[in-house]
């Protein structure tokens, strides 16, 4: 058998943190993996330069992920279909508003046999249908796609710092080809039999960081965030289990995946922070994502909106009071002090 070719698809704050790991993965099996890992870049002007010279001279991506080295087998390239040409492992990692052009443009184009790996935390939501996006690429795209999803913040894999995730596998031989893409000594990977359970965690714990930042914003303490991390958790669960079949519960309790990345996003992620923002300042969540968080994207808003609209046309928006509340406050002007009335 050949050697494996990655190409990575997106290469945001965590696209580029788990580019890093990939590029260093490659080098220690060469056996394994070819050494050249294209990595398609949405090509933008940053600082008077093209994103893909500037990754490609310097091998930083000095706008989404400044500061950190990427190994110079990771190599931009801002054709889409050329980043993919002859791939065998695709990792798709950007903000979930995002992948159905990607897709688009990659129908027809992948070859018999290929796998993915989604880290995309998001859900798609067509009225009141709902997939996660492991099984919208493997059906449009006609791939086997694993998801991998865990507690981690970009800018702390990026610098080595001790976190795990969670990767939900179909095929066992899959599940340990992406672990032996990106697990390090300091990013531990654990493999599960559930690939939407992880996926689903990944999604549905935005929702719960953007509560929790409404509650740092009227900075009503500790307890009240611990107990909105709780019953978001709850509704995580009953979601999972009300609208798709198998979701594994070790997901939610023992997986980083599950209530490790909710703590962690509650504490630390941008969903969370401009959620702050939004009480503070007084500014609609656009403005605060161009002012705070420079070309990166919010999910949490999003996810909430499409999860509303999916509830709502399954007539269950009432039994998911937090998700509920963080659509309202977030979309349609609720008084943020009412999120926890009802709760
Ligand atoms: N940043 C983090 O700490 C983590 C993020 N994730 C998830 O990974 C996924 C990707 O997130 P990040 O890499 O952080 O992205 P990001 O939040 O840094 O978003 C910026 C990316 O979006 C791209 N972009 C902007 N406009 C675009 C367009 N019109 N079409 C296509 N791409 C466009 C930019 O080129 C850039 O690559 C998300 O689902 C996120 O929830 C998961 C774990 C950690
Ligand atoms: O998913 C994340 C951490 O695991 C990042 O969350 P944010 O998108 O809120 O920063």
């Amino acid at each position: 058998m050949g050697k494996e070719k990655v190409a990575i698809i997106g290469s945001g704050n965590w696209g580029s943190a788990i580019a890093r790991l990939a590029g260093q993965n490659v080098a220690k099996h060469p056996d394994v993996f070819d050494q050249r890992v294209p990595i398609w870049v949405f090509e933008e002007e940053f600082k008077g330069k093209k994103l893909t010279e500037i990754i490609n001279t310097t091998h930083v991506n000095e706008k989404y992920l400044p500061g950190i080295q990427l190994p110079e087998n990771i190599v931009a390239v801002p054709d889409l279909v050329e980043a993919i040409k002859g791939a065998t492992a695709l990792v798709f990692v950007m903000p979930h508003q995002f992948l159905g052009r990607i897709i688009e443009q990659l129908e027809g184009k992948i070859e018999k046999g290929v796998k993915a790996v989604s880290l995309i935390k998001g859900v798609d939501v067509k009225g009141s249908e709902i997939h996660i996006f492991a099984d919208v690429l493997e059906e449009k795209l006609g791939i086997s796609c694993s998801a991998l999803s865990g507690a981690n913040i970009a800018s702390e894999v990026a610098t080595d710092r001790f976190s795990e995730t969670t990767i939900g596998y179909r095929k066992k031989e899959e599940g340990e080809l992406w672990k032996k893409l990106f697990e390090t000594h300091n990013f531990r990977v654990d493999l599960i039999d559930d690939v939407a359970g992880v996926s689903l965690c990944g999604a549905l714990k935005n929702i719960v960081a953007v509560a929790a930042g409404f509650i740092d914003g009227l900075q009503y303490g500790n307890n009240s965030k611990a107990a909105v991390m709780r019953i978001g958790l709850i509704e995580m669960k009953n979601f999972c289990q009300e609208f798709f079949e198998n979701v594994k519960m070790e997901t939610f309790l023992e997986e980083s995946a599950g209530v490790a990345d909710l703590i962690t996003s509650c504490l630390g992620g941008r969903n969370r922070k401009c959620a702050e923002a939004f009480v503070t300042q007084k500014k609609p969540f656009d403005v605060l994502e161009k002012e705070m968080l420079n070309g990166q994207k919010l999910q949490g808003i999003h996810t909430a909106k499409e999860v509303y609209t999916f509830l709502q046309a399954r007539n269950r928006a009432g039994a998911y009071k937090l998700f509920d509340k963080v659509y309202k406050i977030s979309w349609e002007g609720m008084p943020v002090e009412q999120l926890t009335e009802g709760l």
